[in-house]
């Protein structure tokens, strides 16, 4: 399991503070918030990206990305998937995919590797230097490459941005079968269409602080069989107040 608690991280006005939360194998948990509510933040804190206030756990071992062995440790562990494109464009993605396997000593059979390329429909993309390949290929192609690291724990940061509903269907079921094998995942998204149904555990962030951290059962007793955006709008009720204030007050007339 990983458990990350954030006791604070600062930037200028915004903070991040009191964050408690848990990746269980064979669990999806979601994080969903607002642009600027500190997901991302969340997600490079518990890699060790940027400098916390707090601490990271793994399997009940403490970690400090000062030790070379616990950055191994967790990075052999942990597959990451950053909310931005970063891969090497001048290399193909059978070129992308092999430097990888070689750099992190990826154990999984190269089978393994041609089943996920034909799920997210790469095949004719393989052998294309990155940089010509479309947005969402390219994010198809570092979805495929971490998804093959075979690791026991996922973090997704915005996994359906760029993605095709084809792509998205696909990947919310590769998700699914992955955390029935035992997997742990964590998903950061805007995406509430893709978030419904997939999560074990669902956290929701606003300005920095949760504002709900709930498996499914706690939210099915609290609010019911509830849609995820109605569970969204109600956790951020003062929010929707506001809007609905400003929106009875928009009118094109001017009247
Ligand atoms: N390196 C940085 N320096 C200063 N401020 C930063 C830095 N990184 C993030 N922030 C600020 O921290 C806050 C949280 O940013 P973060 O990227 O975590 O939000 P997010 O929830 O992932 O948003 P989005 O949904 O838009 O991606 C924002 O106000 C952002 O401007």
């Amino acid at each position: 399991m990983i458990s990350l608690y954030i006791k604070q991280k600062k930037y200028n006005s915004f903070e991040l503070k009191d964050i408690a939360m848990k990746v269980k194998p064979g669990e999806i948990n979601l994080l969903l918030g607002h642009n600027g509510a500190g997901k991302t933040t969340i997600i490079k804190s518990m890699f060790g990206l940027i400098e916390f206030e707090g601490e990271i756990m793994l399997n009940n071992r403490k970690l400090s990305f000062d030790s070379q062995d616990d950055v191994d440790y967790f990075k052999n562990q942990i597959a990451y998937l950053p909310d931005n494109i970063s891969l090497l464009d001048y290399l193909t993605p059978t070129e992308y995919f092999q430097l990888m396997k070689s750099a992190n000593g990826i154990v999984t059979e190269r089978a393994y590797l041609e089943n996920l390329i034909e799920i997210f429909n790469l095949e004719k993309y393989v052998h294309v230097p990155i940089r010509n390949l479309s947005h969402g290929n390219k994010k198809k192609t570092q979805i495929v490459c971490q998804l093959f690291r075979g690791t026991n724990f996922l973090v997704f940061d915005e996994p359906t941005n760029g993605l095709d509903p084809d792509m998205i269907i696909t990947l919310k079921r590769v998700l699914g079968k992955l955390k029935d094998q035992g997997v742990g995942v964590l998903i950061s998204t805007h995406d509430l269409n893709f978030g419904k149904n997939l999560f074990d555990n669902i956290v929701i962030l606003r300005d920095g602080s949760i504002k709900l951290n709930s498996t499914k059962e706690e939210v099915k007793s609290k609010f019911g069989n509830i849609l995820l955006e109605d569970l969204y709008t109600k956790v951020n009720k003062d929010y929707y107040k506001y809007i609905e204030g400003l929106l009875d007050e928009l009118n094109i007339s001017g009247g």
